[in-house]
C-alpha cells in the first residue's frame, strides 16, 4: 500500500484579492519589497499543489481616487491615478514572483502598450490553466469603482471558485476592528448580512456581484504566515461570506 502526504487543494482556480496598503508593511507609502517576496513565497506554494492563481492588487498604497478627491482634486482624474497605482503594484508583484521563478502575466484593464496585455478573459483562462499566475490591473478600468469589485468581477468572469480577499484584518467585524475595540468578529455571513449590517470591510457593489453570481468570499488576514495554503486546503480561516 502507498501513501501519499501530496496536500489536496479543496479549490482548483481562485481570485486572490491582495490589499495594495497591507504592500506598504511598516512603510507609510508604497511598496515593501519584504512584504511582496513573502506573498510570492505563499502563492509560489499555491502553484505547486495545482491550484490556478488569479491576482488583483489593490492601490491603497499609493493612491485612492475618494481621498485625493477630498483633498480637492477632480474624482475622474483621483480615480485614474488610483487605477495606475494598481498597475504598478502589479509590475512589482510580477517581478517578485518572477524572481520566485513562478511564470506571471500582467493584464490590464485599461490598454497600455508596451508595458503589460490589454485583459483578455479567454487568453487569462489558458494561462491559468498552463499554470502561470495572471495579476489583473487597473481594477475594472472605470472610475467610481474598486479593486473589490474588480476583484468579484475577475473571479467571476474566469469562473473561480472563491474570491479571497487578503487585507490587514483577520476577518469582518460587528464594525471597523480599528475603530472599535469592542466588534466581535465573524466566522460566517450571508451576502444579505453585510449588506443589512453595512458591515464596510468590502464595499457593497462588491458584495452585491458576489451574492447575484453566488460567489464565495472569504476575509482574511494576508499577514499571517501560511494563510493561503491553510485556506486552499480547506482550513477555516478568517470569514467566509456566501
Ligand atoms: N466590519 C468590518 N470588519 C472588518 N474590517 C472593517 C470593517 N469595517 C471597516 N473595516 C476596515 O476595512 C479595511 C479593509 O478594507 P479596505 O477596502 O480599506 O482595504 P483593502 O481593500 O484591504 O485595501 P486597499 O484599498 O489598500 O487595496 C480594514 O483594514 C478595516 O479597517
Ligand atoms: O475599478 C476601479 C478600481 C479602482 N479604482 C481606483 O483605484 C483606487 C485604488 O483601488 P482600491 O480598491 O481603493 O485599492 C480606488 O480608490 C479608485 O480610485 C477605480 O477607479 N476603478
Amino acid at each position: 500500500m502507498s501513501t501519499t502526504f501530496k496536500t489536496q487543494p479543496r479549490y482548483k482556480r481562485i481570485l486572490l484579492k491582495l490589499s495594495g496598503e497591507a504592500l506598504m508593511g511598516d512603510l507609510g507609502f508604497g511598496i515593501d519589497p519584504k512584504v511582496l517576496d513573502r506573498m510570492a513565497l505563499e502563492i509560489g506554494a499555491l502553484i505547486g499543489i495545482g491550484v490556478q492563481v488569479g491576482l488583483v492588487i489593490g492601490g491603497g498604497n499609493l493612491f485612492r481616487g475618494e481621498a485625493l478627491s477630498a483633498a480637492g482634486m477632480d474624482r475622474v482624474s483621483g480615480d485614474h491615478m488610483g487605477m495606475l497605482a494598481t498597475v504598478m503594484n502589479g509590475l512589482a508583484m510580477r517581478d517578485a514572483l518572477e524572481r520566485s521563478n513562478i511564470r506571471t502575466r500582467v493584464m490590464s484593464a485599461i490598454p497600455m502598450s508596451g508595458i503589460v496585455e490589454h485583459y483578455d478573459r479567454r487568453r487569462a483562462v489558458r494561462d491559468l490553466k498552463d499554470g502561470d499566475v495572471v495579476i489583473f490591473c487597473a481594477g475594472t478600468g472605470n472610475p467610481f469603482f474598486t479593486t473589490d469589485s474588480a476583484a468579484c468581477l475577475r473571479g467571476i468572469e474566469i469562473e473561480a471558485d472563491a474570491v479571497l480577499k487578503g487585507t490587514k484584518v483577520d476577518g469582518v467585524y460587528s464594525a471597523d476592528p480599528y475603530l472599535d475595540s469592542t466588534a466581535v468578529k465573524y466566522d460566517s455571513l450571508t451576502y444579505d448580512e453585510v449588506l443589512d449590517k453595512k458591515l464596510g470591510v468590502m464595499d457593497l457593489t462588491a458584495i452585491c456581484l458576489a451574492r447575484d453570481h453566488g460567489m464565495p468570499l472569504r476575509v482574511f488576514d494576508m499577514n499571517s504566515p501560511g494563510v493561503l495554503t491553510r485556506i486552499v486546503t480547506g482550513e477555516k480561516v478568517g470569514t467566509l461570506i456566501e
